[in-house]
């Protein structure tokens, strides 16, 4: 009997082979290469993707023989669920692989911005000293604004209370006694924007979150004001940031996420006031091994038709594929 195939489209860990299993044939593709993502998804039982891959309508459509698609990390906004469900296609993802690196992240960039470190690293190495063009800001004592206080949320809110930091927080859909627990007051997003000295997003990319931080909240927040993204490119608006920094209506940004990635010709890349990483929240040895093995051990069930607990849709069940 043919084994099932199960198609990586993005780099992996190789826990993630591991976690398979023997019972699969595993390929591999450039799943930013479309043409080849297209013609290799048609053998395919499984597809396993990062955030570079885009599993949308036209290659769930093209992968006629898939059964699960495998998503090692949080966001789903590049899994196009819905044409999924239809297909009849499972759709799984690990939910918290990795949200502590990405947490970590936040706090790194945060405070990079904070203190001018990536500006004043590359002063240094081009032979100068120049102290008091990067004098900083401290963090104690400060207002940090997380907006979307979902998991990597609340651990930023831990991580960064620690550091003195006074932390509000929206998010219309947190119930319960969390945030009180945490030491966070919940207000609305005006409010927010108009107190905080850092603004952090951690949301996930839908149609409501997009543009979320545009023009006119920009308008609102304080001069002073460091904005943080390590969620999703456009949750705040590239072309409203780049005005507002460009007239020093904000002090500056610290962006991991991109609207188009990579960002060709992105102006944010060329401003002074910008600290930024090519999508690294998740890029940590410890969280790609956990994302690569739970994502690995769902695809292995779903293809054995099991239930599978971090199933993110409910299509049709299937009988499973026999190895
Ligand atoms: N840079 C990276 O490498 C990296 C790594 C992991 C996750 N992420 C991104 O971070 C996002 C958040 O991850 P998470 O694990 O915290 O997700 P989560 O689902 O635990 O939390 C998201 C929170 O956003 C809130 N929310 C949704 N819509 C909102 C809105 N319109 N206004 C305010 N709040 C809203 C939800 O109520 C929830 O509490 C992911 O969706 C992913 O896109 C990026
Ligand atoms: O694939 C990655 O490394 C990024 C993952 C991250 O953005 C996520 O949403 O989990």
């Amino acid at each position: 009997m043919k084994h099932p195939v199960v198609l990586i489209a993005d780099q992996l860990s190789p826990a993630a082979v591991d976690a398979l299993g023997e019972g699969v044939e595993i390929r591999h593709c450039d799943g930013t290469d479309r043409a080849v993502l297209l013609a290799a998804v048609r053998d395919a039982d499984a597809l396993l993707v990062r955030s570079g891959t885009r599993a949308d309508a036209e290659v769930i459509a093209a992968g006629t023989r898939l059964k699960v698609i495998g998503r090692a990390g949080v966001g789903l906004d590049n899994v196009d669920v819905d044409a999924a469900t239809r297909a009849g296609v499972l759709v799984v993802n690990t939910p918290t692989a990795n949200i502590v690196s990405a947490a970590e992240m936040t706090c790194a960039l945060l405070l990079a911005a904070a203190r001018n470190l990536p500006q004043a690293g590359r002063s240094l190495k081009q032979g100068s000293w120049e102290r008091s063009r990067f004098t900083g800001t401290e963090l104690s004592g400060k207002v940090l604004g997380i907006v979307g206080l979902g998991r990597i949320g609340a651990l930023v809110a831990e991580r960064l209370a620690a550091f003195g930091m006074e932390v509000i927080s929206y998010d219309p859909y947190v119930a319960g006694g969390r945030p009180t627990e945490l030491g966070i007051e919940m207000t609305g997003l005006d409010d927010l924007l108009t107190r905080a000295d850092f603004v952090t997003v951690h949301l996930p990319r839908t149609p409501e979150t997009v543009g979320l931080i545009g023009a006119e909240a920009l308008a609102k927040a304080k001069p002073t004001a460091y904005f943080v993204n390590v969620a999703r490119g456009g949750i705040i608006d590239e072309a409203a940031l780049t005005d507002a920094l460009r007239a020093g209506r904000i002090a500056g940004a610290a962006l991991d996420v991109f609207e188009n990635e990579p960002p060709a010709d992105s102006p944010l890349l060329t401003l002074d006031n910008v600290v930024a990483t090519p999508h690294l929240g998740a890029s940590t040895h410890e969280a790609q091994e956990k994302a690569g093995t739970q994502v690995a051990e769902s695809v292995a069930l779903a293809l054995k038709g099991a239930p599978v607990p971090d199933a993110v849709n409910a299509p049709r069940p299937f009988a499973g594929v026999s190895s």
